[in-house]
């Protein structure tokens, strides 16, 4: 289903997508991706504006975790200037999610970088085939799933007032990101819920307040 090869990885993703049961019997494969690395992760979802790399800051600073923000590592890929960088620059330009193959390896190298076992991964995963294929070819699912909730309106008033000279925080792009928040992102928040795994915060409070309920959760899972 994807052109671009990135070793096993593909193999994995493919047979997730197609089929996720066959997965089971890929677990050799699986136990590989992260170099044989045991880690904690816990999702951290919300809409474009919502104040998750905000918090995720804080909860580094007070709670030991790694932060990784996928959109950060997308960025980063961009300036790196990789053969995947136009291709992901327009698509964030354009307000889409970039194909799961590409985040996933950024993610993946970054927690076998990692000097640490607990990870907060912030704006991943964005849509269903991100969902899927990251607990199917990283066999690891979420502790628990942090969502920032969080009014449309407010979100698009600080996405305006960001001013960090990301080229997808003007009013047109950050729609087009809202609409995509809504119709992909907000349906992975859901099958989480489904499960009992989202612990919802809300995010339109100002950011000291949104820290303390952060904190109640962190410190009761300490
Ligand atoms: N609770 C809050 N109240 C008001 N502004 C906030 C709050 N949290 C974050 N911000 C500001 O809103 C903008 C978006 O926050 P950010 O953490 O970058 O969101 P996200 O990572 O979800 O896109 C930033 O300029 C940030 O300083
Ligand atoms: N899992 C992800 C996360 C981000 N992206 C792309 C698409 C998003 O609009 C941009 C920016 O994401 P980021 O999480 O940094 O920022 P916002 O939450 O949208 O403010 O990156 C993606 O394609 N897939």
């Amino acid at each position: 289903m994807f052109s671009l090869n990135h070793g096993g990885i593909l193999v994995a993703m493919s047979t997730a997508m197609d089929d996720p049961d066959v997965l089971t019997e890929k677990k050799d494969i699986n136990e590989n991706m992260l170099g044989g690395k045991k880690v904690k992760i816990i999702f951290v979802l919300g809409g474009p504006g919502s104040g998750k790399g905000t918090q995720c800051s804080n909860i580094v600073e007070h709670f030991g975790f790694i932060h990784l923000s996928a959109g950060e590592l997308l960025r980063a890929e961009i300036n790196s200037g990789s053969e995947n960088g136009t291709m992901i620059d327009t698509i964030i330009t354009e307000g889409k999610i970039v194909p799961s193959e590409i985040t996933i390896k950024l993610l993946q190298e970054a927690i076998i970088k990692g000097g640490n076992d607990k990870y907060i991964i912030d704006g991943f995963p964005r849509n269903e085939e991100n969902r899927v294929v990251f607990e199917s070819v990283i066999s690891i699912s979420p502790e628990f799933v942090l969502f920032f909730d969080c009014s449309e309106e407010e979100m698009e008033r600080r996405l305006l007032g960001r001013n960090q000279g990301r080229s997808d925080d003007n009013i047109e792009t950050i729609r087009k990101r809202l609409k995509v928040f809504v119709e992909s992102s907000l349906p992975v928040i859901e099958y989480y819920e489904s499960k009992g795994m989202v612990k919802k915060i809300d995010a339109t409070k100002p950011a000291p307040e949104v820290f303390e309920d952060v904190k109640a959760i962190f410190t009761h899972m300490a």
